[in-house]
């Protein structure tokens, strides 16, 4: 089966709220894909048609080319976590493996191996009940690999993780990834993405903003933004300033050049024969690059609380 999950024109609303309003997306085979947005920019509402949990008002989506609801032995398919929460308290971490495996008829086996890759080992015989948020992920986390799925599908998996936790989640998504397996991960904090996600699909209003690599996102966001220190402020001034660029002073060696490159604030820099101990390409972060992406959808919902 392929490893792709394809989203086409999905709306739906509830009631007189618009949740998705023409979504579209493809997830690729071999990357970890950040699905990423505001509060109520329609990622779960997206994930839950995707498994048939919600129908669409109009649209489709498939997964390995087919919908939900068409497959057989779904867990085979498609592994998800949409709400950690949902187990049956008394029911140990084992045992709710067990039934879930059962009902989809997979071998026990498996359900030690799923044990296994998710940390869950020390904890197995323990009620789930009494897990915390982070070891309620894992437990998730083994529930949707137990078929070996091709896809995963996985809302806010980060959420109550503590930082050996989210560690431990970007390098198993990174690996899922590099088996070739199509990975759709939805989260908040731009942070818990960055060296995770290859490729950003950000939404906002139901719909996409945007859908690019990473590197291409932090590219564009960066500019031409350079730091140069010198010795030699002035000089440096007059010459950047002669070569086009924007020039400001920011410390008494440092100053900050916009509208060249580092390149040729270099070949400037070498033609009038001007030292310096530092030129630095300003890197945007994933967050800067994200809040300048979706401010426009944030200021609209604060508009419509006014
Ligand atoms: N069952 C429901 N009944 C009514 N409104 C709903 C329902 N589910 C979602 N919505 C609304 O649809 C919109 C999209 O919600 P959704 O949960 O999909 O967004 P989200 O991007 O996952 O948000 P968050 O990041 O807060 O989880 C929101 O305005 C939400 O209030």
């Amino acid at each position: 089966m392929e490893a792709t999950i394809e989203v086409a024109g999905l709306r739906k609303r509830f009631g007189a709220t618009t949740a998705l309003d023409g979504m579209s997306f493809t997830v690729g085979a071999g990357q970890v894909t950040g699905f990423v947005g505001p509060n109520g920019a329609g990622k779960s509402t997206t994930m839950r048609v995707v498994l048939g949990l919600d129908a669409a008002d109009a649209g489709h989506a498939h997964v390995g080319g087919r919908p939900y609801r068409e497959l057989r032995k779904p867990l085979a398919h498609v592994g998800s976590l949409l709400d950690a929460g949902a187990l049956q308290p008394s029911r140990s971490a084992r045992n709710h493996l067990l039934w879930l495996a059962h009902s989809q008829g997979f071998p026990a086996t498996r359900v030690d191996e799923v044990i296994e890759i998710s940390g869950l080992a020390s904890v197995a015989r323990r009620r789930a009940g009494g897990f915390s948020l982070g070891m309620r992920q894992r437990l998730g986390i083994a529930a949707a690999l137990l078929g070996d799925p091709p896809v995963l599908m996985l809302d806010e998996p980060f959420n109550g993780m503590d930082p050996e936790g989210i560690v431990w989640m970007r390098t198993f998504l990174r690996q899922k990834a590099r088996e070739g397996r199509a990975v759709l991960v939805s989260s908040h904090l731009m942070s818990e993405l960055q060296d995770t996600a290859d490729h950003l699909v950000v939404v906002g209003r139901g719909r996409v903003i945007a859908d690019t690599t990473v590197a291409d996102l932090i590219t564009a966001a960066s500019g031409d933004r350079v730091t140069l220190r010198t010795t030699a402020r002035t000089p440096a001034m007059t010459a950047l300033a002669g070569a086009g660029a924007t020039v400001a002073t920011t410390g008494s060696d440092t100053l900050t050049v916009d509208g060249l490159p580092a390149a040729s604030v270099i070949t400037v820099l070498n033609e009038n024969a001007i030292a310096f101990t530092e030129v630095s390409a300003h890197r945007a972060s994933l967050e800067e690059a994200y809040m300048e992406l979706t401010r426009e959808a944030v200021e609209f919902r604060a508009g419509e609380q006014a």
